[in-house]
């Protein structure tokens, strides 16, 4: 298998390069539209710049390259930002997607694209595969119309969808639920976490994993990759505390309607994971395991 990576300087990407960088059978090609975060980390592995959104150098760096598969993680993935910069957050989740499709297409090259439980309008959750999109915001917007580009592709494809994603990264500027309430609580600083969204949180390394999984068997359709547990983000607080050993007294419990962000989140998500336990053997970790993984890679 020649596994080409998109967005490889990005949480995701970086985990898959972790996971992939030594599997037998799989040639690796990271690329990424900034210089390689991982040069150092992984020498041996080969990297392209690559900007998703240049046709050209899409249809270049593909024909040279010639993957047998490709796992698309490359997105714009700060919500807020997506709902005040839409052309911006188009190109870079769309149309980048239509340029990747087109030529996947042509050279028939299995396409795992990731996408997001933000496709769904928050009514109800945990969901399936099933479930009818209703976004509440650009991002998601932009999400599922990527998710119908790749749909329409004659070529083989598998969406690969996912919730609230932590974990630790190289270099990485954006935080995430776990790393943000353990700095901020380490820093005794009190926050303010939502108890009336649901989740599904999800370890990088899972999502990696089950990514993998879809290419390594050349899966066919959605699945909702995800960690198990249902948990609103102030229980996930909780959990960090005690876990982390910091002061929960910190943690104050609030309703999503108390922030004024951009962007609207949708109330009530979450994925049943079945369909990818069944048909992939994905397995995610616990929260509990997930969090010790984060402790042994942050310190
Ligand atoms: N994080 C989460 O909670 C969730 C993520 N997802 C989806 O999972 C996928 C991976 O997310 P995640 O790893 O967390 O995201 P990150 O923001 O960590 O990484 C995305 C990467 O995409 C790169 N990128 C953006 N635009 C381009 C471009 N034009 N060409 C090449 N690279 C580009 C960014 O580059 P640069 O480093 O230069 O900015 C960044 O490294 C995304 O599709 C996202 O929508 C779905 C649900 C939850
Ligand atoms: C900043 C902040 C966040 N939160 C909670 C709300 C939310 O569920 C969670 C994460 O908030 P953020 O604004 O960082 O992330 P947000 O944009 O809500 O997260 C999303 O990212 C994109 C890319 C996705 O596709 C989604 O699956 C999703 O998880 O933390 C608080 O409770 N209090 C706070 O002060």
């Amino acid at each position: 298998m020649r596994v080409l990576i998109t967005g490889s300087n990005g949480l995701l990407g970086q985990k898959l390069i972790a996971r992939l960088h030594a599997e037998e059978g799989v040639e690796l090609i990271a690329t990424s539209r900034g210089a390689n975060k991982l040069a150092k980390l992984y020498p041996a592995v080969r990297f392209v710049q690559l900007d998703v959104t240049d046709q050209t150098q899409v249809e270049q760096v593909l024909m040279q390259e010639q993957p047998t598969h490709l796992i698309h993680t490359a997105a714009m993935t700060n919500v807020d930002e997506c709902e005040l910069n839409q052309a911006d957050c188009w190109k870079q989740n769309v149309t980048a997607v239509e340029n990747l499709v087109a030529v996947c297409e042509r050279q028939q090259v299995h396409l795992v694209h990731v996408s997001t439980d933000f496709i769904f309008d928050g009514k109800e959750g945990p969901l399936t595969e099933e479930a009818v999109p209703a976004p509440v915001n650009f991002y998601g917007k932009s999400k599922l119309a990527a998710e119908q580009a790749v749909q329409r592709s004659r070529g083989p494809w598998a969406i690969v969808r996912t919730v609230l994603v932590y974990g630790v990264a190289h270099e990485y500027g954006r935080t995430n639920l776990v790393l943000w309430v353990r700095d901020s609580l380490r820093a005794q600083q009190p926050i303010q976490v939502v108890d009336d969204q649901l989740r599904t949180p999800t370890l990088a390394e899972d999502l990696a994993q089950g990514c993998w999984l879809a290419a390594l068997y050349n899966a066919s359709g959605i699945y909702h990759v995800s960690g198990q547990e249902v948990l609103t983000p102030f229980q996930m607080a909780l959990r960090v505390a005690d876990f982390f050993q910091l002061d929960s007294r910190l943690i104050s419990r609030v309703d999503a309607s108390t922030f004024s962000q951009p962007a609207k989140r949708p109330l009530r998500t979450g994925f049943i994971i079945d369909k990818a336990q069944r048909e992939l053997g994905y397995a995610p970790h616990s929260l509990e395991q997930g969090m010790a993984l984060v402790a042994q890679q942050a310190g």
